[in-house]
């Protein structure tokens, strides 16, 4: 008789766990042939496909980031929200593996780290196709469905997938992209000001401008991350482009005076930030004006300046010691939407309708939607996380009887960007990375992380006098450093390491981020103090609750111009490593 072999807890859990996800599987598939609500792609497109763990109803689609509440009755389907990717084969994961372990990196210089509109050829997205009230609401479905179908059809026709960026493959999320834009007056697209234009589809922005006949408004976020030349710079840059576009530049975390000023910050535990911190937004004022010029007057937006000015007074009495009242535990008054396609919204709405502004947040996932919603109206009313895809329906939020905010969850859009970006830009979970280290590669030859961490090379204790470095080193000894080690064997969890690497970039505390093509030659130009609201120097209020150092802060940019100078170095701390020469 065959010895039996030790089957640990672990092995256990995960063979329950691939059992569970074979049988939702197969359900998927059946479903799927009365109703492809998953928006999946019914026929494998490669036969050579990774099928091995039997874990979804098409082997090319890759779902993550589960449900993390059961919502809705007896036929609710938790995972109906889910992330669905494209799915790549064990081969080409293995290969990659060995280019991490092989290729040695080297530091890409800071001339070819320039990006525009053009570098990224945004393809067109899917779009609801016309539909009328003569129409059931199955007969509507059912063409939803088809046209995603041919979309995707389309595309994979068009381009292989390994060109492909990873892009949203759940028609149910597109559908409340749909929604929020036809009941929206005004979109906020929302970008993270470190890869902006990663963030902006220009098939977005012509549908809303032309088919749509609605206004947007490009909001650089997470301005705290950059440099104030670079947010400035990448606001001109726009302003090129689209010389009609508004820009706001916000931040629902400006740096305080003392914050992260010290290079080491990178090694600290993130802190957890209060309720109350939510008032401290920067950018409210930008976005009231900027709408103010689209509204003109046909919505009565004096209350949304009043609960600026009330916010600014409550949060500089709090700077002088005042109580930090919480207000987590307030009754929220969202409204949740947890179908879309039970809304039949009308085509062709009427604007400002009641009187009300409707603005919709739209964007790709993890750039702050939910965050901004919070920072407009001062305290949590939207759940927030670092994990991309946690905004599963949209929720609207009244900010002042007039104005009423719409939350929709992030969607990436498809693109030929790569994909290494894609995950540095905190578009694809961490945590799902089948194989993490030659992103990790691709940081470091623009970021000197060896550097940065002061990590020991591996083999430097072999006699080699210079290492050379390739991912996989940088990756273990991360892992060395900090004692990140496998349950079994107790070696260098070289796994962890990569994730680990790979979440202080996207959070922000390594640094990187793309410049404009321009940037670093505009020296002469002035920047005006209403460009950018400079976050290191400002740490409270959105109302010019301090205008002295605003008016210094424009100063000093003035001075500065576009170009990185070492004086920005001094002042962000992650710029050095940012902007140096790299
Ligand atoms: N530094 C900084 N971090 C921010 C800012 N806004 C949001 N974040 C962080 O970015 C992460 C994502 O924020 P969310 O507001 O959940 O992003 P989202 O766009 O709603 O994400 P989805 O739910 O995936 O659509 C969280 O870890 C936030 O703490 C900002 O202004 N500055």
């Amino acid at each position: 008789m065959p010895r039996k072999r030790p089957f640990s807890a672990k092995q256990k859990k995960k063979q329950l766990q691939v059992n569970r996800e074979r049988k939702r599987g197969l359900t998927d598939e059946l479903n799927l042939g009365q109703n492809s609500r998953s928006g999946g792609i019914e026929k494998p497109l490669d036969e050579n496909m990774d099928t091995s763990d039997g874990e979804s109803l098409s082997h090319m689609v890759r779902k993550v980031n589960q449900q993390p509440r059961p919502y809705g009755g007896r036929n609710y389907d938790p995972n109906r929200y889910r992330l669905h990717f494209f799915r790549e084969t064990r081969e080409e994961l293995e290969h990659r593996k060995k280019i991490a372990q092989e290729r040695i990196l080297q530091l890409v210089q800071s001339l070819k780290w320039k990006w525009t509109l053009i570098t990224y050829t945004m393809l067109d997205f899917p779009k609801r196709p016309v539909w009328d009230y003569h129409m059931s609401k199955e007969q509507v479905l059912e063409r939803e469905e088809k046209s995603f179908q041919e979309y995707l059809n389309r595309i994979y026709c068009q381009y292989e997938p390994t060109q492909l960026s990873y892009f949203e493959h759940n028609l149910e999320t597109w559908r409340q992209l749909w929604r929020v834009m036809e009941m929206s007056d005004i979109l906020l697209l929302i970008t993270d000001v470190r890869y902006p234009v990663l963030h902006f589809p220009p098939a977005l922005y012509s549908f809303i401008r032309t088919d749509m006949k609605k206004s947007l408004i490009l909001v650089l976020n997470k301005i705290d991350l950059a440099p104030p030349a670079l947010v400035v710079a990448w606001k001109h840059y726009f302003h090129s482009i689209f010389p009609e576009l508004q820009i706001v530049c916000f931040t629902s975390f400006p740096r305080s005076k003392s914050g992260d000023q010290n290079p080491e910050g990178v090694f600290r535990k993130r802190q957890k930030r209060r309720p109350s911190h939510w008032a401290a937004a920067v950018g409210s004022t930008q976005l009231l004006k900027a709408c103010e010029t689209i509204v003109a007057g046909r919505v009565n937006l004096t209350c949304w300046q009043e609960k600026i000015d009330k916010d600014a007074a409550a949060s500089s009495h709090q700077d002088a010691g005042g109580s930090d009242e919480d207000n987590e535990d307030e009754t929220i008054s969202m409204e949740h939407f947890d179908d879309a396609s039970e809304e039949l919204g009308m085509p062709c709405q009427e604007l400002y309708k009641e009187g009300v502004l409707t603005l919709g947040c739209v964007g790709f996932p993890n750039v702050g939607k939910s965050s901004l919603v919070n920072g407009l109206v001062g305290r949590k009313v939207v759940s927030t996380s670092r994990t991309p895809g946690h905004t599963k329906y949209f929720q609207t939020y009244f900010l002042t009887p007039s104005v009423r905010l719409c939350d929709c969850p992030g969607l990436i859009f498809p693109s030929l960007v790569n994909r290494h970006l894609q995950i540095l830009a905190g578009i694809y979970p961490v945590s799902q990375i089948q194989e993490p280290y030659t992103t990790v590669g691709y940081l470091a030859e623009r970021i000197p992380i060896q550097k940065i961490l002061k990590l020991k090379h591996p083999k430097e204790n072999e006699g080699s006098a210079d290492p050379h470095w390739c991912a996989w080193d940088i990756c273990e000894a991360w892992a060395e450093k900090r004692g990140y080690k496998t349950a079994k064997a107790a070696r260098n969890d070289v796994y962890r390491a990569a994730n680990s690497l790979l979440r202080l970039a996207t959070d922000g505390r390594l640094c990187l981020c793309m410049q404009p093509p321009e940037y670093g030659k505009c020296k002469g130009r002035k920047t005006e103090a209403s460009d950018v609201t400079a976050p290191s120097l400002w740490s409270r209020g959105s109302t010019g609750a301090n205008p002295s150092q605003h008016r210094a802060q424009g100063r000093k940019q003035s001075r500065a111009g576009c170009q990185p100078t070492a004086g920005h170095t001094q002042t962000h701390p992650h710029t050095k490593h940012t902007l140096g020469p790299i």
